[in-house]
């Protein structure tokens, strides 16, 4: 492979990318402010501080949703803007795009199209499946185990994937993510105080007070909006309050994955159970997640440091393995494509 190769793992939330010359893995927020509905006033991270609090004129946007790009233009600028500013390397490089597996032909064919057709103008672009990525980020041998789950928990999805032998047996992609934990810790606290909080404050919440810890008496001060009086005001929400608002979108996850286990063929299952879940994902670093899911879903559960990064550390090994590149990734424009899925 002549030229520099990039790795991209472009979330809902973050796009993390792998830059094989600099042997570097850099991320940002996937987020861009637009003034007046027509300039560009900031991208990434810098646009994402100014979520929930920007001045007037100002436009906070999210390119993704639910793990498709939703704003196909805005999407391309920002992926170019924060690739731009590798400037030399980028133009002609190739590059391998983890992809959820439960998309349609169009949805995947807009990740191909964003990269192809962008400034980059990038030589090649190939795809692996994001499950695939994410196990081998995670460590696992996936050419030669028999059964791996991967619980990919997000910031706008959860994808649940069942690999064996180097391929993917099945795989889901629930609309469920670290977004709509917020929104329904926002809408919880609004029903349950008459009190108005943002997702940035539900986001702080969250990581806080995590899912299983048994504490039941501790709370967290926050800034919002009394609905009452109508004035910016504190107020004490208790970290009950947060668990009974993730309790519905955390069972859905359980019952998706406790039906995947179950159609699962026997084989595959048993290596799954023997070894367990391997949990992937920003959400994974949620606390008592793992606890919570090995006592609902009964499957012992594995986690990782940086659980987030696992997809693009497996881009970086894809690309450094002659085996993993030719066997794992593939391009839309190769004739027999539709017979690789
Ligand atoms: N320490 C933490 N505690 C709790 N949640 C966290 C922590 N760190 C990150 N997160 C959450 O992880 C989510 C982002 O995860 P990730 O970067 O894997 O998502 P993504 O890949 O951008 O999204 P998706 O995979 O859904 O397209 C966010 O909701 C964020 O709040």
């Amino acid at each position: 492979m002549a030229g520099n190769v990039y790795g991209l793992d472009l979330g809902t939330y973050e796009i993390k990318v792998f830059d094989r010359k600099k042997d570097r893995i850099w991320r940002a927020k996937d987020v861009i402010a637009m003034k007046d509905g027509k300039y560009i006033f900031a991208i990434g991270d810098e646009a994402y501080e100014m979520f929930e609090k920007s001045p007037e004129g100002i436009e906070v946007i999210f390119p993704m949703k639910n793990g498709v790009i939703s704003h196909f233009d805005d999407m391309q600028y920002l992926l170019g803007s924060l690739l731009g500013r590798e400037r030399r390397s980028v133009r002609g490089a190739q590059y391998v795009i983890a992809v959820p597996t439960d998309v349609t032909e169009v949805e995947k064919k807009a990740f191909y199209d964003l990269v192809f057709h962008s400034e980059a103008r990038a030589k090649s672009v190939r795809i692996v499946e994001r499950g695939l990525a994410d196990a081998i980020g995670f460590g696992m041998d996936v050419i030669s185990t028999k059964g791996i789950f991967v619980a990919n928990f997000g910031g706008g999805t959860t994808e649940l994937s069942v690999l064996s032998s180097g391929g993917m047996v099945m795989n889901r992609l629930l609309k469920t993510g670290g977004e709509d934990l917020d929104n329904a810790i926002a809408a919880l606290v609004r029903h349950n105080r008459e009190f108005l909080i943002g997702n940035l404050t539900a986001e702080r919440l969250r990581r806080e007070f995590g899912v299983f810890d048994q504490s039941t008496d501790s709370a967290l001060t926050v800034y919002g909006r009394d609905l009452m009086s109508g004035v910016p005001a504190q107020a004490d929400v208790p970290i009950s309050l947060v668990r009974a608002a993730v309790k519905e979108p955390l069972e859905e996850c359980v019952r998706a994955i406790r039906s995947m286990i179950d159609r699962t063929p026997p084989t595959v299952r048993r290596s799954i159970e023997e070894q367990g879940i391997c949990l992937t994902g920003g959400l994974a670093n949620l606390k008592g997640l793992s606890t919570y899911l090995r006592e609902s879903v009964g499957v012992p559960v594995m986690t990782v440091e940086e659980p987030e990064l696992c997809a693009v550390k497996g881009l970086r090994k894809i690309l450094s393995d002659r085996e993993y590149y030719r066997r794992l990734t593939y391009s839309m424009l190769d004739e027999d494509y539709r017979w690789l899925r």
